[in-house]
C-alpha cells in the first residue's frame, strides 16, 4: 500500500534538521561524494606552498574542477540550470529533479518560475546536497553579447550571494547554458571562472569551496586549462582599490545594488530555511571520481550527454522498495494528467485532420464534376481535339 503523499514542508523541516548520518541513510542514491573527497584545486595539481604563501588563504583552496554527476556531490547546495518555470525538464535539471524526489517539485510550484539571471532556492530532499539552487541561464543559441554575458555572470553572483545568505559554506556549479541553451562553451567558462574568482575574493571568509563540476569531457579540458590562469595568484584577501575605485580582478559582475535587488526578490522568504547551525560536516572517506580521460568530442557531446544522461536518470534511484513505490504513484499521477493531456491533443489533431480530408473530398467532387461538365461539352464538337477526360493519365495514354 503506498504511503501517504509527502507534504514538502514537513519534510523539507525533517530534512534541513537531521544529523549528517541520519541523512545518509535517506539518500535516494546510495552512492555519493562527501566534500573531503574532492580535490582543490591545489591538490589536484600538487603544487608546494611557498613561503610567502604560508598560512594564507589560498584561492586553490576555495575552488575544485571535479568531472561527473552533480547530484552526488555530498556538499551543501548544488546549483541546477533550470528553465524560467522551475518546474524540471532535461540535462542536469531533470537529474536533479529525479533524484531529489517528488518534495523539489511541489516546492518549486511554490517559487512561481525564475527570470533568467535570477536564483531560487530550495531543500535537497533525497539528494546529498542539503539544498538546490535553482537558476535560470541565458538561452544563447551560440550568440554571445552583452546581455548573455551579463545574465550568464548573475546567474552565479546571485547563486553565489543565496550561499551566502543562507550561511552555507560549499556549493557545485553545472556548466550552466551550455547545454540546451547553447551558450558556447569556452565564453561560458570564462564567465564562471572570473565570476566565481572575485566573488570569492570579496568573500573568502564566508566559503569553503566552490566546485565546477563539468560532465562532458569538452568541458573538463575547457575548465583545466582556463583554471590554472584564472586561479594562478593564491592571495585571497581583497586587493586595494584602484584608482578608478574599482576594486583589482572584479569581474564583470552586475552592480552591488541590483545584486542586492534579486536577492531580496529570490531570497526564499520561507523561515524553515534558516541558514544551517553547523558548517560542512566532516565526511568519511569515499573515492573521488577520477578525472579519467573520455573520449567524447564536443561534436559527439549530446549523443555523449545523452548515453550518460540515460545512465544517470536509470540509476536515480536506489532506494527502499516502498519509497520507490510511492515514488511511483506520485509520479504516476503527474505522468497520468500530462498523458490525459497529450491524449487530449491528439484527439484534437484527429478531428483536424477528419475536417480536413471532408473538405478535401468536397473540393474534389466539385472539381470532377466541373471537369465532367466541360468534357460532355466538348463530346458535342470536333473529336480532333485531345481527350481530357480525368480517368485517363495521360502517362497511360495508348499512342
Ligand atoms: N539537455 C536536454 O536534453 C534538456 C532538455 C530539456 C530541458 N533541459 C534543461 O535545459 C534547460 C537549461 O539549459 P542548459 O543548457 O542551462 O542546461 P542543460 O541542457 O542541462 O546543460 C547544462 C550542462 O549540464 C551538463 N549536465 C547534464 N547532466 C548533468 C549532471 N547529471 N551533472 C552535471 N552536469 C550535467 C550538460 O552536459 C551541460 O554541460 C532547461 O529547460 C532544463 O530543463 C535540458
Amino acid at each position: 500500500m503506498s504511503r501517504k503523499k509527502k507534504d514538502w514542508k514537513t519534510e523539507k523541516d525533517r530534512v534541513l534538521n537531521m544529523s549528517l548520518e541520519e541523512r545518509r541513510k535517506e539518500y535516494r542514491r546510495s552512492e555519493y561524494v562527501p566534500l573531503d573527497q574532492i580535490n582543490t584545486w591545489k591538490q589536484s595539481q600538487s603544487t608546494e606552498v611557498t613561503e610567502e604563501e604560508e598560512g594564507k588563504d589560498l584561492l586553490r583552496d576555495k575552488v575544485s574542477l571535479y568531472k561527473g554527476d552533480i547530484t552526488i556531490l555530498e556538499v551543501d547546495a548544488i546549483v541546477n540550470a533550470a528553465n524560467s518555470s522551475l518546474l524540471g525538464g532535461g540535462g542536469v535539471d531533470g537529474c536533479i529533479h529525479k533524484a531529489a524526489g517528488s518534495c523539489l517539485y511541489e516546492e518549486c510550484i511554490t517559487l512561481n518560475g525564475c527570470e533568467t539571471g535570477n536564483a531560487k532556492i530550495t531543500c535537497g530532499y533525497d539528494l546529498p546536497a542539503k539544498y538546490v539552487i535553482h537558476t535560470v541561464g541565458p538561452v544563447a543559441r551560440g550568440h554571445v553579447g552583452e546581455t548573455e554575458t551579463k545574465d550568464l555572470t548573475a546567474c552565479y553572483q546571485n547563486s553565489l550571494e543565496l550561499v551566502k545568505g543562507f550561511g552555507l559554506r560549499s556549493v557545485a556549479f553545472p556548466c550552466i547554458s551550455t547545454g540546451i541553451y547553447g551558450f558556447p562553451n569556452e565564453p561560458a567558462a570564462n564567465i564562471a571562472l572570473e565570476t566565481v574568482k572575485s566573488w570569492v575574493k570579496e568573500n573568502h571568509d564566508k566559503i569553503e569551496r566552490v566546485i565546477f563540476c563539468v560532465f562532458l569531457e569538452a568541458d573538463y579540458r575547457i575548465y583545466k586549462e582556463k583554471i590554472l590562469q584564472v586561479f594562478q595568484d593564491n592571495d585571497v584577501t581583497t586587493e586595494e582599490d584602484t584608482e578608478d575605485g574599482q576594486k583589482a580582478g572584479a569581474g564583470t559582475s552586475p552592480s552591488k545594488e541590483s545584486r542586492s535587488k534579486n536577492q531580496s526578490e529570490d531570497r526564499h522568504d520561507d523561515d524553515e530555511l534558516d541558514p544551517p547551525k553547523e558548517d560542512a560536516d566532516n565526511h568519511t572517506a569515499m573515492e573521488q571520481e577520477t578525472l579519467d580521460s573520455q573520449t567524447g568530442e564536443p561534436e559527439e557531446k549530446k549523443a555523449d550527454e545523452k548515453s550518460e544522461n540515460k545512465e544517470m536518470e536509470k540509476d536515480a534511484t536506489g532506494e527502499p522498495e516502498e519509497k520507490k513505490a510511492d515514488e511511483k504513484s506520485e509520479n504516476t499521477e503527474m505522468e497520468k494528467d500530462a498523458t490525459e493531456k497529450d491524449t487530449e491533443i491528439e484527439k484534437d489533431t484527429e478531428k483536424e485532420k477528419e475536417k480536413e480530408k471532408e473538405k478535401e473530398m468536397e473540393t474534389d467532387t466539385s472539381a470532377s464534376e466541373q471537369i465532367n461538365a466541360k468534357v460532355e461539352s466538348l463530346e458535342g464538337s470536333d473529336p480532333t481535339e485531345t481527350d481530357s477526360s480525368p480517368s485517363k493519365d495521360p502517362v497511360d495514354k495508348k499512342e
